[in-house]
């Protein structure tokens, strides 16, 4: 009996993620650990319900939403309620390698830059997303989107691989209905809801990073 249970579970849904973003905002625009990587555990369940292809993102993004939660459910996971006050802890404590990996390769700071870094992909992305039109590419719209963003920080072999996936990316009405939210009109009204907290939770943490010259942490 747990079959459909657990399909459901698993299947996509950008509403959920959109809520989930939206609760990692505090009042005092400090970003929640907890709904933060919440929201990229929806983007990866998305990821996953396109194939195999995608596997070897996912696997790498699920595995830095596992250094987190660990930090998050370890001893000191008070000092990891939001993104604020786990930058001070463990700048204060000396736990961030600066300039190369050393004792502390796998530090919240540096593990969440990934996460961040690729935020702003999915940022541009769903801007391309939102102000498509039925002819528009998928495929072409994540490449632009990664080009302008991650593929910066990846070696060659990476986005010789990224590109090779993004080719394989369903076309755009089949996207729009993997993302489970109804016909094309509510999908982009969805999405133009979606964004602007997307981009706030970007540019604060983006301030925030550069504030502490946290941005090309190894
Ligand atoms: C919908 C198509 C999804 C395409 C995803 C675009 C992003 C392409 C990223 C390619 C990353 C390849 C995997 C390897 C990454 C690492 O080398 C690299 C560096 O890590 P390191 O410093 O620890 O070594 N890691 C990263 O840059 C972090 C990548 C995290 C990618 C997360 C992507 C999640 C995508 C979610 C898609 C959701 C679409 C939603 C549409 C409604």
């Amino acid at each position: 009996m747990a079959g459909p249970v657990a399909s459901e579970d698993q299947r996509f849904c950008l509403r959920e993620v959109l809520d989930t973003f939206r609760l990692s905002l505090s009042e005092k625009k400090e970003v929640y650990l907890e709904h933060y990587v919440a929201g990229w555990r929806g983007l990866v369940k998305f990821l996953n319900s396109l194939g195999s292809v995608f596997s070897f993102i996912s696997k790498d993004a699920v595995n830095k939403i596992q250094i987190l939660v660990s930090y998050l459910n370890g001893e000191n996971g008070s000092q990891y309620v939001t993104v604020q006050s786990m930058v001070k802890y463990e700048l204060e404590n000396d736990f961030v390698d600066q300039t190369k990996r050393g004792s502390h390769p796998e530090s919240g700071c540096r593990t969440l830059l990934r996460l961040h870094r690729a935020l702003r992909w999915l940022e541009l992305f769903l801007e391309r997303l939102r102000t498509s039109t039925e002819d528009s590419k998928t495929s072409v719209m994540c490449a632009e989107a990664y080009n302008e963003s991650l593929a910066q920080y990846h070696p060659w072999v990476i986005r010789k691989a990224a590109g090779m996936a993004f080719c394989v990316l369903p076309g755009r009405s089949a996207f729009f209905e993997v993302m489970n939210v109804g016909p094309p009109e509510q999908v982009v009204a969805m999405l133009g809801e979606a964004l602007p907290l997307i981009s706030e939770v970007y540019q604060i943490t983006e301030d925030l990073y550069t504030q502490h010259n946290l941005l090309n942490l190894p």
